[in-house]
Order: C-alpha cells, then structure tokens, then sequence
C-alpha cells in the first residue's frame, strides 16, 4: 500500500500518439475518470479524422461505445499537439517503438526516434510542471534519456518522468483495461507515482495497482511479453513432435495445463504468434542482451522467434507436401488475415508469411478476413516480397497482380479451390455450410487449420482431407 495519500489531482492529460494503445486505453481513462479532460494528439491527421468519425481506425469489441460516450465530452482527438501538451498536466508518450531497419542494431534493437522526438516536443512546449507518462513499450533505462532530454527544456519547466506500460492484448483492450490482472506504475517521485495511482483508482482495485522503480518498470514490459511467446514458441515446439509421434498437442496442452504451476493459458498450438509486440519485444531483449554482455541470454530468448519462424514454415511445407508436391496453380482459400481473431490488425500476422511462401510456391490465393480491408493485405504482401532495396522483381509483382484474390466471405473463397487454410480462429469460420464447402472444391478437399478452430472429427466425416497443427 502507498504511503503518500495526498497525491496531486491530474484534471487534464495528453496522450501523444492515437493508435492501438493511446486511442483505447484514453478512451478508458476518460470513461471512468468523468472529472479528467483526456486528450489524444497525433500527427497523422488521416488517424485522427478517424477517430473523430464514426468509422474507428481500429477495430476492438466495445470501443466505439465507448469513444462514443466520451467523445465531445471529456475526450478529445486532435493533432494540435503543442496546445494540448502546453496545457496538460500529465503527458502519455504512446507512439510506435519498432524495431530499427537501419544502423547499428538493426532488426533488433527498438527504434525509439519517435519517442525521443515526443520528449523534445515536450521539453519544447511544456511551462510549470507536468508528469511525463512512458506508454510506449520501451528498452530498460529509456526512462534515463527522457529524463536528460526534459532536463534541457529552456521554458522553465520541471518534470517528472513515469514507466507505465501497457498490458492490454488487441482484440480484448476493452476488457483487459476494464479490469486489468494488473496496472504497472515505475517511478522515482512518490507524489508523481500517487497522482497516477489516484487515476487508475477510479476504477481499478488498489491491490491490483503495482508500483516499483522505474527500470524494473520498463523491463517487466519486455518480460512479460516474452514469457507470454515463449509459451507459443514451447507449445508449437511440441506440436511438431506431436505430429512425428501420434500424440495430440491438445491433449498434451490440456495435460500440462491443469497442473497449477504451468496453467492453462497461452497453450494454444498454432501456425504461430503474430502481432506488432511479440517478435519485435523479444527482439529488443536480445539486443538488450547483447549490449550488456549477456550472449547466452541473448540466444536463449533468440530461440523463441526462431521457432515461430519454423512454425510458419512448417506449415507451408506441410501443405506442400500434402497437396501431392505441388501447389502451382492451385486455389487456396486464406480464411483470416488478422494476426487473431477480433482485430482487424495485420502487423506481424502468420498469414502474411504463410501466403507469401505460398505464393512463391505459385499458388493462387483467395484471401478472405472479416475486417481487414484488401489494400491492407495488398500492402504487407507488396512489402513482405520486395527485395531489400523496396523493389518488387517483375515475377513477384506478376504474382501479387494475378495470383491473388480478395474475397466477400470464406465460402467465395473455398469455391472451387483445393485447399482451405485457416490462418485466424475468427469465430464465423465454425459455423459455414461446411457440406455446401464441400461440393464446391476440387476433391479431394483439403483443410489445413493453423489454429484447430474446426471440428476435427466432423470434417472428415463430412469428407474432407483435415491437417491441423500437432496431430
Ligand atoms: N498494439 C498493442 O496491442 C500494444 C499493447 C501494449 C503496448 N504496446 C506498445 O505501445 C506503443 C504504441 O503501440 P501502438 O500499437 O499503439 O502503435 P500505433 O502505430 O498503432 O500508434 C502509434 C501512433 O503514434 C503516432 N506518432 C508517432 N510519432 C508521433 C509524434 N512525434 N507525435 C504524435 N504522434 C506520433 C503515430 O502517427 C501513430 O498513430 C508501442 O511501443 C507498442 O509496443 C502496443
Ligand atoms: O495460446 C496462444 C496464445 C496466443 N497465440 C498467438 O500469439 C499472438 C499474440 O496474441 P496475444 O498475446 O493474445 O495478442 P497481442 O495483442 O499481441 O498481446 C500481447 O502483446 C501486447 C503488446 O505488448 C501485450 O500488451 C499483451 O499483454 C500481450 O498478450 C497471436 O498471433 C495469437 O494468435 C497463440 O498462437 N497461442
């Protein structure tokens, strides 16, 4: 329990960058903290327009009910970013920290160019006093240059820097900041740390409400994440061993779940993790790693994104080899794009690699996901096939141009197709006309379920030839 029961009251906060996490976790904020005006500025004015109308620019189960209670009331989105820091009294850093495609630590290390240039904007614009807020998962000891940054301001301004990572998983944000297992809050002022406890305390348990310093703040972010794909990268791991052998990963997942000290989520074999966190975390530790002279850390933690790579291409080879050698010119149904179910996210999705291999293999897809939109899925495939100069050879744009199909519904796409590969467990692909499915592909019909979605035993009933992951 915290000492200090007096904390400063924040009346007005400034999120800088409105995307997966600034957009949702302020629109909590500003639900549950009806006294706090909450701001969100980014500088791309598309993104904000967005959230300004009535089509999010994120797809997440109960947020536009939210941001639609709030909006025009105690939430706001602009890109009047100067006016807004000026005027807050605590300021979320919550841009994007990729990992870094140029100079030294390349495909590893963050890029933290759009955080060091939130601070200096900060540090620009701020008068009197302001808590700054890291959102943004970020590499231990980030916190130092944030400090040094502010610290040079010349407006007079004082600061106090915060660790606040974010725990929220995409497809469950409004769950997960509803009640959150736990808020972590690392920092060095005690009355600073009170003023963002007292925020949280409008809705979440004190108990849940961890504090600790900033550094170890920073690193429980990069952690957790790469505990939780460590986890993926075990499971589909065994799902290989699982196939060589008759076991089944779900049985084995089930097995080892119910035993308490392991526990039964994040089990869940699959064609492997995706999503804009996990590789790019994992990778940041192991720069980490690197840095401070830990390589046989670096490579422990290295091993979790080398198995998912093979997990992906497994189960391409699988395919292959299944479909008698040979996919050329053979449709393919992609059921799901996303990265999961209930996003319309993309970054980092199994599928983008899984119908690049594909495509390399000359298959023709037929691509259908219930929320991502074809320009999306145009663009990681235009991306994932350039060459490292950003080039498309005349091969590999023919193949984006003519071998690949967008389609309305999985049905569509499955029509006269070989195989259907199911790349996202959206709930919708359980229910199909499986029968109909069935007459309309070329026999024998394939199913490849990269994430066990479907029901095994059923299908083969129905007549289709079904691969799913570890059995
Ligand atoms: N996506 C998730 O589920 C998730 C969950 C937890 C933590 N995180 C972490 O949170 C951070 C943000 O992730 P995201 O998914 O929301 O990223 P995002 O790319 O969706 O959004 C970042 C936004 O920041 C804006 N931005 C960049 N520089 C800016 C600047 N100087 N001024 C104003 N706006 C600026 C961008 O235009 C963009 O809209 C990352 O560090 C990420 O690792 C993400
Ligand atoms: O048993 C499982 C669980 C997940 N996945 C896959 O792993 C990826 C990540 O899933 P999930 O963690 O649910 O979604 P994210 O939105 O990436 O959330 C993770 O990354 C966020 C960003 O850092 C963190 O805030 C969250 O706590 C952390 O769960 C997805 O492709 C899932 O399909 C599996 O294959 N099997």
């Amino acid at each position: 329990m915290l000492k200090n029961p007096s904390p400063i009251a924040v009346k007005k906060i400034c999120c800088i960058g409105a995307g997966y996490v600034g957009g949702p976790t302020m629109a909590m904020i500003a639900k549950q903290c009806p006294h706090i005006q909450v701001t969100v500025v980014d500088i791309n004015q598309q993104r904000i327009d967005e959230w300004n109308s009535e089509e999010l620019p994120i797809y997440e189960p109960g947020l536009h009910e939210i941001v639609s209670e709030c909006r025009g009331k105690n939430l706001t989105f602009t890109t009047d970013v100067d006016e807004t820091i000026r005027d807050a009294d605590m300021v979320f850093i919550s841009v994007n920290t990729p990992t870094k495609t140029f100079g030294v630590g390349a495909g590893r290390a963050a890029n933290l160019e759009f955080v060091e240039k939130c601070a200096r904007k900060i540090a620009e614009v701020s008068i009197g006093h302001k808590i700054v807020v890291e959102k943004s998962t970020l590499p231990v000891r980030t916190a130092e240059a944030v400090k040094t940054i502010l610290s040079n301001s010349t407006t007079g301004a004082s600061f106090d820097v915060l660790s606040n990572p974010e725990f929220l998983a995409e497809g469950t944000a409004v769950e997960d900041l509803i009640s959150p297992d736990r808020v972590l809050i690392g920092g060095e002022n005690e009355t600073a740390i009170n003023a963002l406890v007292e925020v949280y305390a409008n809705w979440v348990p004190r108990e849940r409400l961890l504090t600790t310093n900033l550094w170890s703040s920073e690193l429980s972010k990069l952690t957790a994440n790469a505990f939780l794909a460590q986890r993926v990268s075990s499971i589909n791991a065994i799902s290989a061993l699982c196939e060589a052998t008759g076991a089944d990963v779900d049985e084995v997942s089930t097995a080892i779940g119910t035993d308490s000290r392991i526990g039964p989520k994040f089990l869940k074999a699959s064609v492997g993790f995706g999503g804009s966190c996990f590789q790019k975390d994992i990778l940041n530790l192991v720069y980490l790693c690197e840095y401070f002279g830990l390589p046989e850390v670096a490579q422990y933690w290295e091993q979790v994104v080398t198995m998912n790579d093979h997990q992906k291409q497994r189960f391409v080879n699988r395919m292959v080899r299944t479909m008698f050698n040979t996919v050329s010119d053979k449709r393919i149904a992609i059921w799901g794009f996303a990265f999961k179910k209930d996003t319309n996210d993309i970054r980092e999705s199994a599928a983008i690699y899984v119908c690049r291999d594909l495509l390399m293999e000359k298959a023709k897809l037929a691509i259908y996901d219930p929320q991502v939109k074809p320009e999306q899925m145009r663009a990681a495939l235009e991306s994932v096939m350039q060459d490292e100069n950003g080039e498309l050879n005349a091969m590999k744009r023919e193949l984006l141009d003519n071998n690949v199909q967008y389609c309305d519904n999985g049905a569509a796409a499955a029509d006269d197709a070989h195989a259907i590969a199911v790349l996202t467990e959206w709930d919708e692909f359980k229910d199909c006309d499986f029968e109909a499915i069935r007459d309309s592909m070329k026999q024998p019909a394939f199913v490849f379920d990269g994430r066990n979605l479907l029901k095994h035993a059923d299908l083969c009933d129905k007549g289709f030839t079904y691969f799913g992951i570890g059995f």
